[in-house]
């Protein structure tokens, strides 16, 4: 897929994977690499399918859920594999780490004891040696005074000690892969950070690799060697993190980085522009023309609705729902992508971003785009993806413009 899977067998191969929920069809065809060692993000809107598609790698996909495509793990077949299956791999060769750490620690158990029962549930060893290493364990994550803490009881940690605790015990047994899904969500942006760095000096050291699902861009640009974009239960487009994050390859990755908060644009994804766009009232570049974002007549302002507004050929004045930003930047506006994400039961024909697409034209909207190889080990689904602008996010924001007038 990358120059990278070329040349390093993939840890986690999956291909045309497709996870159906009941009547709901909500990861449709996705493929994607993990490499060995590297750390790969799964980011998305809300419902994208980013953590169907984790469950459905660690067999922990809901009950009924029809799984089809291919799974493959250090090459062996896992789609829809039985518990026996994967009794044998958890721990041992693939490992999660959830967003609440309570999901996974007992709370009756102190915290030393579950890590050195990880350890003997894989490997007969004393239980004085499994404790000594539930204690390393603890103390490479940062844990202080990791001897003492052992013995405490999930609920007198922190949060984040309790989420070190989990990425100690994933671990512990020296997995190939772990799979994080929104590992510090829960956790306060100073603990966050500290958290993450944890685990990705852990992985380091132990050489496992990583798939990170996550909303938040500058995250998986931060910390991710690749990434993968998904959108509708589709992957928009993978490649290089950074490099997806700085030069988007389709609108709709355009449009994410388009919505970051003042600063982080530029800052945390390399992305020229950034957030600095459009100030009140400026059109949105509008070469085709039509009525500037926020002003009467622009349809769809906020709304779903906006996604069904025909927004033409070309990159079109697309009207975005904006809320005033916070801080010292009061005087600009966050933008969003207006629109939603379609209905998991009725995903439209063609691409399913092309109601809220600004460069979407008829073939968009009858004929799926296929993921293919757009250089540089990227891969995008896109028809229209060679002919985005420069910065793409401009699609969205306009082009960079002085500092506006203040909201009256
Ligand atoms: N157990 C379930 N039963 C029915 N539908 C489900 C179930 N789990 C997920 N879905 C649906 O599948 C789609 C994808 O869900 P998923 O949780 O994978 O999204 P996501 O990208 O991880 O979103 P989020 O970031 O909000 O967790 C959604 O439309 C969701 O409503």
């Amino acid at each position: 897929m990358t120059t990278v899977h070329e040349t390093m067998p993939p840890v986690l191969s999956v291909r045309d994977l497709r996870v159906t929920v009941g009547a709901v069809p909500a990861v449709r065809g996705v493929s994607f690499d993990v490499p060995a060692g590297q750390v790969t993000a799964l980011v998305g809107e809300s419902g994208a399918g980013k953590s169907l598609t984790a469950r459905a790698v660690l067999g922990l996909a809901p009950h009924g859920a029809r799984i089809l495509g291919s799974v493959r793990l250090d090459g062996e077949e896992i789609a829809g594999a039985g518990p026996a299956v994967y009794r044998r791999l958890w721990g041992r060769r693939v490992a999660y780490v959830p967003q609440d750490a309570l999901a996974v620690l007992s709370p009756v158990h102190p915290v030393g004891d579950q890590l050195a029962a990880a350890v003997r549930s894989v490997a007969r060893v004393p239980r004085a040696e499994a404790r000594a290493r539930a204690v390393a364990a603890l103390d490479a994550v940062g844990i202080a005074d990791a001897a003492r803490r052992a013995r405490a009881l999930p609920h007198e940690f922190s949060g984040g000690m309790r989420q070190r605790a989990v990425i100690a015990m994933a671990l512990i047994n020296g997995p190939r892969l772990i799979v994080a899904d929104e590992p510090t969500t829960a956790l306060d942006p100073r603990v966050r950070e500290h958290v993450l760095d944890a685990l990705t000096r852990s992985r380091e050291a132990t050489g496992a690799a990583l798939l990170l699902i996550t909303h938040d861009l500058p995250l998986a640009t931060a910390h991710a060697d690749h990434a993968v974009v998904l959108y509708a239960g589709r992957v928009t487009e993978t490649g290089p993190a950074h490099q997806i994050f700085a030069t988007p390859g389709s609108p709709y990755t355009a449009g994410l980085v388009a919505s970051l908060p003042p600063g982080w644009g530029a800052g945390a994804t390399g992305v020229e522009g950034g957030f600095d766009g459009p100030t009140p009232g400026a059109s949105a570049s509008a070469p085709a023309g039509g009525p500037a974002r926020g002003e009467p007549g622009a349809p769809g302002m906020g709304g779903a609705a906006a996604g069904a507004a025909d927004v033409g050929a070309g990159p079109a004045s697309v009207p975005l729902p904006r809320v005033p930003a916070a801080g010292p930047r009061r005087d600009r506006w966050l933008p969003a992508i207006a629109g939603a994400p379609p209905c998991p039961f009725e995903v439209p024909a063609g691409c399913a971003f092309a109601s809220r697409c600004p460069m979407a034209v008829g073939l968009c909207r009858e004929v799926e785009p296929p993921l293919e190889d757009a250089g540089s080990g990227r891969l995008v689904a896109c028809h229209r993806g060679s002919e985005l602008p420069v910065p793409a996010t401009t699609l969205f924001l306009g082009p960079p413009q002085p500092p506006g007038e203040p909201l009256s």
